[in-house]
């Protein structure tokens, strides 16, 4: 732990040469702006935020900007994963002219992983690229979104199907906005953190089934724990794969049946996390039907999903062709193959495109059938 203000803070780096930067992890980090302030390129600053985050976490955020003699403007877009489209990057882009913003000014993305991803792509967009920091206040963006440098937005065809890659500057992830999440959102940021110790430790994974309460009445010591070592995994893996030419797709567990069921669903009525859960489910039954996880297996990863409130079942109105459908555009995959992420043990991720037809119909027609 690195400490140098009076808030005791954890900081770790996404290992990126020129384009390296901090993430900060504390609590009321927000009320001390030093970190932010450290990474604003010039005095222009945008702050790109929802509707429901704005009466939360925005009037002391410009109080403190505006102090210091920050130019700092607005946009509060409508909350929710509907929003994430073109068109609400569209209203940042206009924000950003109307206010005369040059090539110096910096975006700081207040809010969860839509703002995030779509604050992002607008700044790689706005005039051909400018500084963004990211300011999550979801456990998922503080443990995900945040970091990687993945922006973009939506298409009704498929999730996250525009976008760029774009690092931010920064991450400051003020641990107390998570008093304001409601549950629902807590649970949904959980399939993430619990992602980490499927694809890459073992240890992470018995750790969270020992602190699952401890997380979800949001123990302090125990919140911190999960933040942290997830971020560290996240900033692991983009420092070694930034682009996902390799290793980052095994952060993509449980996506490519995720993606297929939020898409279907209608953006919004399954909240990412939740169909990453139930797409994650889906991931783990095939490891143990190619050979590679045990029954025993299978039933530890449902019991951690289940204590962390998330579905295992895909929803009742998917039929296998559905997901089917939506699982070929997925960005994962080179030729005509679906390119999947499995388990070759709990802790073991893989990048696999050889799964047998029958075997991956056969999964899709059991989980339509529940
Ligand atoms: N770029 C990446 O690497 C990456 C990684 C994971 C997920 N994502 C994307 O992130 C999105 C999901 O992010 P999310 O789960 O944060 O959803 P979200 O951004 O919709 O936020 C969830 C809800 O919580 C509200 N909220 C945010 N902070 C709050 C707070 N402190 N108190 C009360 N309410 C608060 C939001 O307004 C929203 O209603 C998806 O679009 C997903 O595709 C991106
Ligand atoms: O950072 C990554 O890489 C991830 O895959 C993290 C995922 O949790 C996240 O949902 C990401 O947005 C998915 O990316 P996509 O390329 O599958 O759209
Ligand atoms: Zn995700």
């Amino acid at each position: 732990m690195s400490s140098n203000t009076s808030l005791p803070m954890d900081r770790l780096d996404v290992a990126l040469g020129e384009r390296s930067y901090p993430i900060h992890i504390g609590a009321g980090l927000l009320s001390s702006p030093e970190h932010l302030v450290a990474h604003l390129a010039g005095r222009q600053v945008m702050i790109v935020t929802n509707d429901v985050v704005a009466p939360l976490y925005l009037p002391a955020l410009k109080e403190t900007l505006n102090a210091r003699d920050f130019d700092v403007r607005e946009v509060i877009l409508p909350d929710g994963e509907p929003t994430k489209t073109l068109a609400s990057v569209e209203r940042i882009w206009d924000a950003l002219l109307a206010a005369g913003f040059n090539r110096r000014c910096t975006l700081i993305a207040l809010g969860g992983g839509v703002i995030g991803d779509m604050a992002g792509f607008a700044a790689a967009s706005y005039q051909r690229g400018v500084a963004f920091v990211q300011v999550p206040t979801t456990l998922l963006a503080q443990v995900d979104s945040s970091v990687g440098g993945k922006t973009g937005v939506n298409h009704p065809r498929g999730k996250n199907m525009i976008g760029a890659f774009w690092q931010p500057k920064a991450v400051i992830v003020d641990t107390d906005t998570l008093a304001t999440l409601p549950a629902r959102e807590l649970s949904a940021g959980l399939a993430e953190v619990i992602k980490y110790g499927l694809i890459r430790d073992a240890a992470f994974l018995d750790w969270l089934e020992a602190n699952m309460t401890a997380l979800r009445a949001l123990d302090g010591g125990a919140i911190r724990h999960a933040i942290l070592r997830s971020c560290e995994i996240k900033a692991e893996v983009v420092a070694e794969d930034e682009t996902e030419q390799g290793v980052r797709a095994t952060l993509n567990l449980g996506h490519t049946f995720g993606h297929a069921i939020e898409a279907h669903q209608g953006y919004g009525n399954w909240l990412h996390g939740e169909a990453v859960g139930a797409g994650t489910m889906m991931a783990v039954r095939l490891s143990a039907d190619r050979g590679w996880l045990s029954e025993a297996d299978v039933e530890r990863v449902a019991g951690v999903l289940e204590a962390a409130a998330l579905p295992t079942v895909a929803p009742a109105n998917m039929s296998a062709a559905d997901f089917l459908e939506r699982m070929r555009l997925d960005k994962k995959n080179l030729d005509d193959r679906v390119r999947l992420i499995l388990l070759e043990s709990l802790g073991q991720a893989c990048i696999r495109d050889d799964t047998p037809a029958d075997q991956l119909d056969r999964l899709l027609r059991d989980f339509s059938r529940r």
